[in-house]
């Protein structure tokens, strides 16, 4: 099945989120959607789905135009999106999950188990999407919770698979596997939309890549032809630098003393396992490892989201092991969190308001019981432009923000405050290269001004690019350091530890 968008507009308000679209979607073909954040890319995969209704252009499929006015309608045109945070009920089996609103009328009660199983198990084996059809959802890794949502999709019998960001939550052996179920799809004849702002990704899985900037395709082009440096510059449209200028490491007093930590999950397993670090002032301490090793535990346990089980937290000489969030950040810790929808911003608020959550009580912001709403626009009006976060002002709600530029408001607010220690988890998930220049640059920027940095990223490239120091986490433990300073640091030496080789 192939796909024409002609000439699609979309507004909201006063913004053009997609101007005069034109692209074609082929079958038996995967392309490579690549924009900055905010460039309008969900919005025209959300018109292709129906999810959106646009001002203007319109679709065709197989040369017919057709119109969409739900979700509904494009599913039964053979349209389906894969999306970036899944929808799936935990409780239930994967069948169920898979089956679940389509047949028989959508009633779990008069659900034929084991043909749902059955028609699971084929559509797993044909495309080598291995997953057990009877597991339940909550059980199963992120990888294996993706591979239902594709199941879900293609059950409902798709042609046309719209990716978003899937392998932003994936670890680099899910992302090879996954890389093969989607070559599978496409040698069947499927089409698939990729999009993903990571650049060696969509070289090397696009067969042909489209470029959207302000809400324009601004250029089209095949992998063969491309290099992440062209296409970063394609897409931000100005050069983009990979490299990290840091000043000499000159590291101060110890800020954060982490000594024999445990932290344990909701299920009372241990995440964090009697764990020890240390992060001085003017030092940025990378933690490496794959997900899932206790690293978000670590970070809720260091900004007070939950209880530590043993062990003590030092911050400055004071012991912080049981202190409340709010003493912690007007201590000066900045908390970068790692899931920004869930805790990092209330997408109600406005982007103002969202700049001084928590800091209201910040006497330069308020009077007595009152709050100086001037004052408060004023400032959030300098962070946005100081953090490049893109929005039409500061009065539009956070919620309406595309994803990229809500992260860059969460690290304009904790970075535009006075702090001395930055804790960050993941903090360039889900950017742009450009906005991860930025970023970058401010965490070091908080460095070299004498701040203790700790980051946790599951990007390899990210710690060494950033870190002084590189710590490895394995099962809730501390089990390997690399000092960058000392020379080039082996990117092989630090894959084995996180493998757990040096356990
Ligand atoms: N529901 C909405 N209401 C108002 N403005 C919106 C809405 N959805 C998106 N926008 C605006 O439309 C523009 C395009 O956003 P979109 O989410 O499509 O970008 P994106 O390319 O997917 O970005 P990201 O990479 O950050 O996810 C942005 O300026 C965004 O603020």
């Amino acid at each position: 099945m192939d796909i024409e968008l002609r000439g699609i507009t979309k507004r909201f308000g006063e913004v053009v989120a997609n101007e005069g679209v034109n692209l074609s979607i082929r079958a038996g073909e995967v392309l490579g959607l690549l924009g900055e954040n905010g460039a309008g890319k969900s919005t025209l995969m959300n018109v292709l789905c129906g999810l959106y209704r646009p001002n203007e252009g319109e679709i065709l499929i197989d040369g017919q135009a057709v119109t969409f006015t739900s979700p509904a309608d494009a599913i039964a045109a053979g349209i389906g999106m894969v999306h970036q945070h899944f929808m799936l009920v935990p409780v239930f089996t994967v069948a169920e999950n898979v089956v679940l609103g389509v047949e028989p009328v959508g009633r779990l009660d008069r659900l034929d188990r084991a043909k749902a199983s059955a028609e699971v198990a084929t559509i797993s084996r044909k495309y080598g999407l291995e997953v057990d059809p009877d597991a339940l959802v909550e059980t199963l890794p992120v990888g294996v919770q993706q591979r239902v949502e594709i199941i879900k999709v293609l059950f409902r019998a798709a042609d046309v698979l719209i990716l978003d960001e899937p392998t932003a939550v994936l670890t680099p052996q899910e992302v090879k596997d996954f890389f093969e179920v989607v070559r599978a799809l496409r040698d069947a004849g499927k089409a698939l939309v990729f999009i993903t702002h990571k650049l060696n990704e969509i070289l090397d899985i696009s067969d042909r890549i489209a470029v959207i900037r302000g809400g324009r395709i601004t250029g089209e082009g095949l992998p063969r032809d491309l290099t992440p440096k062209s296409l970063a510059e394609m897409m931000v449209g100005r050069p983009v630098s990979f490299d990290v200028a840091k000043a000499p490491f000159n590291p101060g007093r110890a800020l954060l003393e982490v000594r024999d930590l445990t932290v344990l999950r909701d299920d009372d397993a241990v995440a964090v396992d009697h764990l020890n670090l240390t992060v001085h002032s003017g030092e940025i301490v990378g933690i490496a490892g794959v997900q899932g090793n206790g690293q978000s535990a670590l970070i809720e346990a260091l900004t007070g989201l939950r209880r530590a089980a043993g062990g003590t937290v030092t911050y400055d000489g004071t012991d912080i092991t049981h202190a409340s969030v709010r003493a912690r950040h007007r201590a000066g810790i900045a908390h970068i969190p790692e899931d920004r929808q869930k805790s990092g911003l209330i997408p109600k608020f406005t982007v103002a308001e969202n700049m001084v959550l928590d800091t209201y009580y910040d006497e330069r912001f308020s009077r007595g019981p009152s709050v100086m709403w001037d004052h408060v626009a004023e400032k959030a009006a300098q962070a946005v432009l100081d953090f490049d976060v893109r929005t039409p002002s500061v009065y539009t709600a956070a919620g309406h923000l595309s994803g990229g530029n809500q992260q860059k408001l969460v690290v304009a607010r904790e970075l535009s405050r006075e702090t001395l220690l930055a804790i960050a988890g993941q903090p360039t998930r889900g950017l742009d290269v450009g906005s991860i220049e930025y970023i970058h640059k401010r965490l070091v920027e908080a460095r070299d001004t004498g701040d203790g940095v700790l980051i946790v990223s599951s990007e390899l490239d990210e710690i060494l690019s950033l870190a002084d120091r590189i710590l490895v986490m394995f099962k809730g433990r501390i089990v390997a350091e690399f000092d960058t300073g000392a020379g080039p640091v082996d990117k092989g030496a630090i894959g084995l530890a996180m493998a757990g080789a040096a356990a």
